[in-house]
């Protein structure tokens, strides 16, 4: 039976030398992060450093683009998501992302969006269980109250932010163990950069989040752990300093872990 309530399985997601290039331009050099259950962690750095390219490593997307490689492992729950007897498929399920721009299909109903990747999960689900699953994401995605009365009505007549948090629970309604979000907000105005973050917060406890943002400020507020990237002088991006985000943001080892969270280059 389809599961309508979250998840109760947290997994942590690790990292490990993991190394990226785009033909034979290197980008990542052995970059290892740990990023724990039902935690966010920020991956933070000037542009270009890597960030996008490690979010894409960690749900088998980089290997979209053909001229890419990559080397090390990404384990979830203690499992290589890379290794050859885990199907693409079942990685992209476990570990869903939300994009920059907000990308809900827009002449799809709201309701249709949400149950839009049901059938990567291969489970035939009867319509009282869509109905529930419809509510239960709009709802933890923080969209519910503001449009339970026009379900029916296209996804691309809600506004950036809403679009933003029905893209949300559309990635809520495969039960991921992993929420990746590349510049979840970048492109909102601040009331619904606020609301996302509100979000974020409430999804923590049932999914563990990794965000990549510029905006220091939202660093601080929506993450528990924090990692620097930076590739200096084109140099492969790596990991300059990580842990939890108050050490990162107030008592940094690195000097240019200090330069770049207080807005001094980047
Ligand atoms: N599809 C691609 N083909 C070739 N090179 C790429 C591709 N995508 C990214 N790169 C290169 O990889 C490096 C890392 O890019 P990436 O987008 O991961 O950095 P980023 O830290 O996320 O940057 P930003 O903050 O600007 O989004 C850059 O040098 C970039 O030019």
């Amino acid at each position: 039976m389809q599961r309508t309530s979250p998840s109760t399985s947290l997994a942590a997601l690790e990292g490990r030398a993991v190394s990226a290039w785009f033909g034979s331009h290197k980008v990542l050099d052995r970059v290892s992060l740990t990023m724990p259950a039902g935690a966010v962690t920020a991956l933070i750095g000037p542009s270009g450093c890597g960030k996008s390219t490690f979010l894409r490593i960690l749900n088998r997307m980089h290997e979209l683009v053909p001229s890419a490689a990559l080397a090390g492992e990404v384990l979830l729950d203690g499992e290589d998501i890379y290794a050859p007897s885990r199907r693409l498929i079942d990685a992209r399920r476990e570990i869903g992302m939300v994009f920059q721009k907000p990308n809900p299909f827009p002449a799809m109903s709201i309701y249709d969006n949400v149950v839009a990747g049901l059938k990567l999960t291969g489970k035939r689900v009867s319509r009282s269980e869509k109905d529930g699953l419809v509510e239960s994401c709009l709802s933890r995605a923080g969209l519910w109250k503001e449009v339970k009365d026009r379900l029916r009505q296209p996804g691309g007549g809600l506004s950036g932010g809403q679009q933003q948090r029905l893209c949300i629970a559309r990635s809520l309604a495969v039960m991921p163990r992993v929420l990746l979000m590349d510049e979840p907000c970048s492109a909102l105005d601040p009331t619904s950069t606020r609301r996302i973050e509100e979000t974020i917060g409430e999804l923590k406890s049932e999914v563990t989040i990794v965000i990549v943002t510029h905006n220091m400020q939202q660093a601080a507020r929506v993450s528990d752990f924090c990692a620097f990237f930076l590739a200096e002088q084109g140099t492969p991006g790596h990991i300059v300093e990580a842990g939890p985000t108050t050490a990162i943001f107030e008592t940094p080892q690195d000097a240019r872990t200090s330069d770049y969270v207080h807005g001094r280059f980047g």
